[in-house]
């Protein structure tokens, strides 16, 4: 359950919505266009009560401001919740109405927005979003879409990584280095293909044991998912749901960095400290998984560019090398320093 935070939010619009299609409580929370249109996911997710959908798009439609101004985009924050109340049934039908009117709930707000798939929704969801607006992007390619931004993002995560081993072990050498991935989905099985073909050597673990064939085809070892961060290593690479980075995860941590694509993975801002007193590099998340938004914002745009978008791709890893570099030229945790850093982006666009 994502509690309501008590602070009055911040966010310049939130749209609450009962989907007239559905009967779904559609909400759209658009944090900041400060630096342009806001840009993020839409969520279709089950919730106890829409009150923590709310919570949840509050929580994550801020993080989209911050990750789209670190990844130096002219695009604001936003994000778009559909409430699955739970036990609620939800088939096919249902959904295709819920994407009609996240569709009308987008257009209402004339621009402010713009939505693409999250987790729940998909290219093909967005297809459907886009019968009744504009302002939706990552359609399926057979429809002048860019489809699903999985690869760009996981091409983000390998150049993070790269920049940590630099930042940690003064090589990017992947050759010999040991590293856990938690969570063997879109991103996670890519990164996992690329890191194996750069020589790492690889313990993987997913909570769907079907999982284990990547495994086997890529001469992993397997672990059991409960204890994948107790594995001795160099980088913890969680790439499945967010919060994984407990203060007890922390604790028993045994790398030398965290480095992955799960949105949110620290469980509270706290943990950002005890990463940084145990020693353990930290990579922000927001940073580090952004390659998925600026393929949906570059690859959408008129004038797309493979070499360009292949360019910003590579980028993130040097954004990723300054965030590290500034943690410690400024004595403070890698995420007040990726806070600066989007802060700073923030600032300058007033
Ligand atoms: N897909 C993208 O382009 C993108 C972009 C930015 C951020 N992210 C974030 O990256 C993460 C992975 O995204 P994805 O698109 O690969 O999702 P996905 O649903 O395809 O894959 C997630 C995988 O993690 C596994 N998993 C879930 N809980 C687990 C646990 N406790 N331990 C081990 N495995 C677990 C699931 O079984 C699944 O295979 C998510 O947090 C997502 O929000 C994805």
């Amino acid at each position: 359950m994502t509690a309501l935070p008590l602070e009055a939010p911040d966010h310049e619009r939130v749209l609450i919505s009962h989907g007239r299609r559905s009967g779904l409580t559609i909400i759209v929370a658009v944090h900041s266009t400060r630096l342009g249109q806001a840009l993020g996911g839409a969520r279709v997710w089950r919730y106890a009560s829409w009150t923590d959908g709310l919570a949840d798009a509050l929580r994550l439609s801020q993080a989209m401001t911050m990750k789209n101004a670190a990844a130096g985009l002219a695009r604001g924050g936003g994000k778009a919740v559909v409430v699955i109340p739970d036990g609620a049934p939800l088939d096919g039908r249902a959904v295709h109405d819920a994407m009609l009117d996240l569709g009308d709930a987008v257009e209402s707000l004339g621009g402010a927005y713009m939505t693409a798939e999250d987790v729940g929704t998909s290219a093909e969801r967005m297809a459907v979003v886009a019968e009744r607006t504009a302002h939706v992007c990552g359609l399926p390619a057979e429809q002048g879409g860019v489809g699903e931004p999985a690869d760009a993002t996981a091409a983000g995560v390998h150049a993070s990584i790269l920049a940590t081993l630099e930042h940690v072990f003064g090589s990017r050498d992947l050759a010999g280095r040991h590293l856990v991935i938690s969570g063997l989905g879109q991103v996670g099985g890519r990164l996992a293909r690329s890191l194996a073909a750069g020589g790492a050597e690889l313990t993987v673990t997913d909570v769907a044991t079907g999982k284990r064939a990547l495994a086997d085809e890529l001469d992993a070892a397997w672990v059991d998912p409960a204890d994948a961060h107790l594995v001795e290593a160099d980088v913890f690479v969680p790439c499945g749901l967010g919060g994984a980075l407990t203060p007890e995860v922390v604790r028993d941590l045994r790398v030398r960095a965290v480095v992955g694509a799960a949105n949110n993975q620290l469980a509270s801002r706290e943990v950002a400290g005890l990463l940084t007193e145990r020693g353990i590099v930290w990579a922000p998340d927001f940073v580090v998984n952004a390659g998925g938004v600026i393929y949906l914002d570059v690859a959408s745009g008129d004038d797309a560019d493979a070499d360009a978008l292949d360019a910003r791709i590579a980028a993130i890893g040097d954004t990723v090398a300054s965030v590290l570099r500034s943690a410690d030229e400024h004595g403070t945790t890698t995420l007040a320093a990726a806070d600066r850093l989007a802060h700073a982006r923030l600032d300058a666009a007033n």
